[in-house]
């Protein structure tokens, strides 16, 4: 399959770019419409944009993905769905995003087919194991650093637990939890593709700006440990 479908969005996770995801949480917003921050997201230059709506009903939801997969699409950004396979299957998400409670990853694929992005969050080393020998296309280690987003996350890693985990992952590898401006840098030098955020883009001011300035910490950060 080529890296673009038809419909102008990248399909293949090597086609994907990690850089900066974001993560959406409908009441990190500060009251402002989803669409409008995450298309500011955007224009700042996020490369994937999460849709993690954990109380709507379902019809609203699938409203609501379908309005960003095709805010994705115009932005050539990737668009996955947080747990929900129905959803992401409606509405032809990229991918799914399911952690150590969601769907096992055998049985999505079965659902998804070969060619959706199935992401996964890991925590220690026998859960990274497992998501690569059953075929995860995408690691997200979690937790980096504490979260009143997720308020019932494990223990975080810090940085050093970062670390080591991070060079276990044979796949792209993205990192979550706590990460701001301040810390995108270091969290990339421990060696993933890209952070993942929610309250950094989702609460800032200037979501665009946000976006943006975390996206040029992550590239020179990756530029300074390619030497
Ligand atoms: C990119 C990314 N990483 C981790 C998570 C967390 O997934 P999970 O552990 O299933 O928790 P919920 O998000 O479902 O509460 C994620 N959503 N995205
Ligand atoms: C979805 C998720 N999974 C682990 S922590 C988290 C929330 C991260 O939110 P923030 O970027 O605001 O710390
Ligand atoms: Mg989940």
């Amino acid at each position: 399959m080529s890296p673009t479908g038809e419909d102008g969005m990248t399909r293949r996770v090597e086609a994907v770019d990690w850089s900066v995801y974001l993560v959406t949480d409908s009441r990190c917003g500060e009251g402002r419409p989803l669409l409008q921050v995450v298309e500011a997201a955007l224009r700042g230059g996020i490369g994937v944009v999460q849709y993690r709506e954990k109380q709507a009903a379902t019809r609203t939801m699938v409203r609501e993905a379908e309005a960003l997969r095709e805010l994705c699409e115009a932005y050539g950004a990737s668009f996955f769905v947080n747990d929900r396979i129905d959803v992401a299957l409606a509405v032809d998400a990229h991918g799914v995003h399911l952690g150590q409670d969601d769907m096992p990853v055998p049985m999505a694929r079965r659902l998804l087919g070969p060619e959706r992005i199935i992401g996964v969050t890991v925590h220690n080393a026998e859960e990274i194991r497992r998501a690569q020998a059953q075929g995860a296309d995408v690691l997200s280690i979690a937790p980096v650093f504490a979260t009143s987003t997720k308020p019932d996350h494990q223990t975080p890693l810090g940085i050093q637990g970062l670390r080591k985990l991070a060079g276990l992952c044979e796949r792209p590898v993205v990192a979550i939890a706590g990460i701001t401006l301040e810390n995108a840098a270091d969290v990339i030098r421990a060696g993933v593709d890209g952070v993942c955020v929610v309250s950094a883009v989702m609460a800032a001011p200037d979501p665009e700006t946000a976006a943006r300035e975390l996206r040029r910490r992550v590239e020179e950060a990756r530029a300074a440990r390619m030497g």
